[in-house]
């Protein structure tokens, strides 16, 4: 296992007048190919992470490196083609649902694979979806698996995803997080994976990051992190989120 990307003394401080840190001094190795599950209360900074890992935010200190190569040394589109963020309110281009589909090669100036395109979309459930109809009078689900498919067109080194199965029903979060698995497995992606959901988590992801009190307090082996949360913090995180689940079932 290679390293495709490292972190090192990563810091993002708050946009309020207090100007706190939200997060400093992150180190980690992001192995190639991996799926990280990154974890955390709300607020915690883990969409930020994504967005400065995504070259959409600048860091207020430390670097990132991919490929041996400082983020500042990368021209940002090419990082970008290389390093791809999901958000978690998927945003529609105008147009069509074709016009957001060929979006990327438009971008990146590559020819446009119907082919790769037409087969995730049957993978996601959304063979159904006519393709002259516009992007914005799809359900949110629906938009949620289109922007995933469009950057998957640009078929990235790196996957950043925030949330990417928070709006979708059973059967289209299933198939979402099995087409994510079965890319990792046959093209090598890496997945940094934020989620709230602990069971895809467990069940997806292979190693877990888990962010709090400022800092990346885990860096673990998912097993590890579940059977043995290796902080305070940690432990109270899976326990709320087991009363809470508890709590759903029940009611
Ligand atoms: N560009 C920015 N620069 C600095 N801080 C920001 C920026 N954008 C958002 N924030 C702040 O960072 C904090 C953390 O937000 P973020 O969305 O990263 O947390 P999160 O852990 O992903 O939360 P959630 O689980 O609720 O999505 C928020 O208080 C937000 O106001």
């Amino acid at each position: 296992m290679s390293t495709v990307m490292e972190i090192e003394a990563l810091g993002k401080k708050v946009l309020s007048p207090s100007g706190h840190w939200l997060f400093h001094d992150l180190n980690a190795i992001i192995p190639e190919p991996a799926i990280i599950g990154i974890l955390g209360k709300s607020g915690q900074g883990k969409s930020t992470l994504l967005r400065i890992l995504g070259r959409l935010l600048p860091p207020d200190s430390g670097t990132v490196r991919l490929a041996q190569k400082e983020m500042t040394q990368w021209e940002s589109g090419a990082w970008r083609m290389k390093v791809s963020y999901v958000a978690q309110q998927a945003i529609m281009l105008p147009g069509t649902v074709e016009d957001n589909l060929r979006t990327v090669s438009v971008l990146h100036q590559r020819s446009f694979d119907e082919k790769l395109a037409r087969a995730l979309c049957e993978q996601l459930h959304l063979e159904q979806v006519d393709w002259s109809k516009p992007a914005d009078q799809l359900s949110g689900g629906e938009k949620q698996r289109l922007a995933l498919i469009r950057t998957l067109l640009l078929q990235p080194d790196v996957l950043l995803l925030d949330e990417v199965t928070a709006s979708l029903d059973t059967a289209s979060k299933q198939a979402t997080e099995q087409l994510l698995v079965d890319l990792h497995e046959q093209s090598g992606t890496t997945i940094l994976w934020v989620t709230h959901d602990l069971e895809e988590a467990r069940s997806r992801c292979q190693r877990i990051w888990f962010l709090a009190e400022h800092q990346l307090q885990a860096d673990l082996p998912s097993h590890s992190f579940f059977h043995a949360p290796p902080t305070i913090q940690a432990r109270d995180f899976l326990q709320s989120a087991h009363a809470h689940t508890a709590r759903e079932v029940h009611s």
